[in-house]
């Protein structure tokens, strides 16, 4: 996960991985086919290795069982999603989830949560604090490392739930709606970090928001999904480089692909209002 593992030609990490979405449909409850809900109909999509991709819709579209059907976290009831591993059938280490919540361990200070993972991939002692130690330096927690997370602020807490997950190295990043409870300045300085953290190590990353501006910010791909049973109807390339440190949302392309995305995710806010879920 180091920046030194990125290939020096293309600046990517030739050990990430894409994931094949085919035909996905999930269903919650009822009985016989009866009754229930039905998230999501008819998922497909590709997420290309070494991308930061967003799924983008409106509450109750099915974006976090989407990605929770990724993480293998629920099982997939009908079609295929596959990586280079496979067809996923259930979490494993090669996909690391970082929830809007933080799912910290209070009873462990920053680095016991950050050698949580580590201690289960059998390392030795040494090797398992430098790591840990390495990605608390990633996400500027140094000197917060024997911190409680009651003692972190909101964002304090999820770079450290950000720095658990990375440790593990996984291959496929997924997030849902990291920033979701942070306050706005915290959360823009969060994306900021995110991406800047992202362009060091350049894992695939599947991040859920129903924030149009936090969408473009982030990704370079957009999945919008219409609005619940989801569905995947539009895949946008957001298409701009940023340069470390640009303040992009000044940019017109920025201003203007926001407003694009607007236009195809409005009716389906307008319709998620609408229908109860
Ligand atoms: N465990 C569950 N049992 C029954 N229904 C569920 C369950 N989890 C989600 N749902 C329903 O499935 C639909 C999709 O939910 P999901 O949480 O995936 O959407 P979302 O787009 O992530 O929403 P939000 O942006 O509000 O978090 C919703 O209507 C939700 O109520």
């Amino acid at each position: 996960m180091s920046a030194q593992r990125l290939d020096a030609r293309t600046g990517t990490d030739p050990n990430a991985v894409g994931i094949e979405i085919r035909d996905v449909s999930h269903h919650y409850g009822g009985r016989n086919g009866q009754g229930g809900v039905t998230a999501l109909d008819h998922i497909t999509l590709d997420i290309r290795p070494n991308e930061f991709h967003a799924l983008l819709g409106p509450s109750g579209c099915g974006k976090s069982t989407l990605l929770y059907l990724i993480g293998g976290f629920i099982p997939v009831q009908s079609g295929v999603i596959e990586t280079a591993r496979g067809p996923v059938t259930g979490p494993n280490p090669e996909r690391g989830i970082v929830f809007q919540n933080f799912a910290l361990f209070p009873w462990k200070t920053v680095l016991q949560n950050t050698l949580y993972g580590l201690e289960k991939l059998g390392l030795p002692k040494k090797e398992r604090e430098e790591k840990a130690r390495h990605f608390i330096d990633l996400v500027h927690l140094s000197g917060f490392e024997n911190a409680f997370p009651s003692q972190l602020s909101g964002g304090m807490q999820q770079r450290a739930a950000i720095a658990r997950t990375l440790a593990v190295d996984p291959e496929i990043l997924l997030m849902d709606e990291p920033f979701g409870a942070l306050d706005a300045q915290t959360r823009r300085v969060m994306q900021e970090e995110l991406r800047s953290i992202w362009q060091r190590t350049r894992k695939t990353v599947v991040f859920v928001t129903h924030d149009v501006q936090e969408a473009v910010f982030l990704a370079d791909r957009i999945s919008i999904m219409s609005a619940r049973p989801g569905r995947i109807q539009h895949v946008i390339d957001v298409g701009f480089n940023r340069e470390p440190g640009e303040d992009v949302v000044k940019r017109p392309e920025f201003v203007e692909m926001g407003e694009h995305i607007w236009g195809l995710v409005r009716d389906q806010a307008i319709a998620a209002t609408r229908s109860a879920h």
